[in-house]
């Protein structure tokens, strides 16, 4: 199965082209007012016109109100919503009546959330650390029996372990930030391209 690949945390219409040249299938853009990484809709929304028509781009909240949720991801052009923290299920129902989500999850949630989304084709699965954005990788190990299929995966993924990742656990998808950076929200075109190509790889 192919496993795809997001690149999380683009800030710049520079870092977008750079990933997409190096072959990610989706960029992120995080609009939660927390992280170094935050970004303007307009910035995203020229970002993704600039990267061709396949390249997904994902818009990443955390908390956030469903109003801003739905008039950012509109202003920005986003194909699917990333949500992160605790959340309802009638909220993440209710942007997924209007893009895809990706639910991310911790380990901790994993199961009631595996079970609450197993039949909504709308919502996939994302698991990643506690703190997001913070380059600490999952107990691969232990989550072997639990991985959810059709899950993504993401916590502290680089070019030197994203291999293994993909072998313990057979994630859809893989994502990362932390460790593909020169600098908080500045990628480093090198490690992109290094992590792409240790996906395609296997
Ligand atoms: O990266 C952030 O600053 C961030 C802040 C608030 C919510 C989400 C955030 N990132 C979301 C991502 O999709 C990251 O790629 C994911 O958490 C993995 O990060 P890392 O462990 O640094 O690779």
């Amino acid at each position: 199965m192919t496993v795809r690949v997001k690149v999380c945390g683009t800030t710049s219409v520079r870092d977008a082209v750079l990933s997409a040249e190096a072959g990610v299938d989706a960029l992120g853009f995080i609009f939660a007012p927390v992280s170094r990484r935050l970004v303007t809709p307009q910035v995203a929304r020229e970002a993704g016109l600039n990267v061709g028509p396949v390249v997904a781009r994902i818009g990443v909240f955390l908390g956030q109100g469903l109003d801003e949720v739905l008039r950012t991801a509109e202003a920005a052009r986003v194909s699917a919503v990333q949500l992160h923290g605790p959340l309802s299920s009638l909220y993440v129902r209710q942007v997924a009546a209007y893009y895809p989500v990706l639910r991310v999850v911790r380990p901790a949630d994993l199961a009631a959330e595996a079970d609450m989304w197993r039949d909504e084709p709308g919502v996939t699965l994302m698991l990643d650390a506690p703190e997001p954005g913070g380059g600490v990788p999952l107990d691969w190990a232990a989550l072997r029996d639990v991985f959810p299929r059709g899950a993504w995966l993401a916590g502290g993924l680089g070019p030197a372990n994203v291999a293994a990742a993909i072998q313990a656990l057979r994630p859809a998808a893989v994502d990362a930030v932390s460790r593909l950076e020169a600098r908080a929200g500045v990628k480093d075109g090198q490690l992109v391209s290094d992590f792409v190509r240790a996906v395609r790889s296997l």
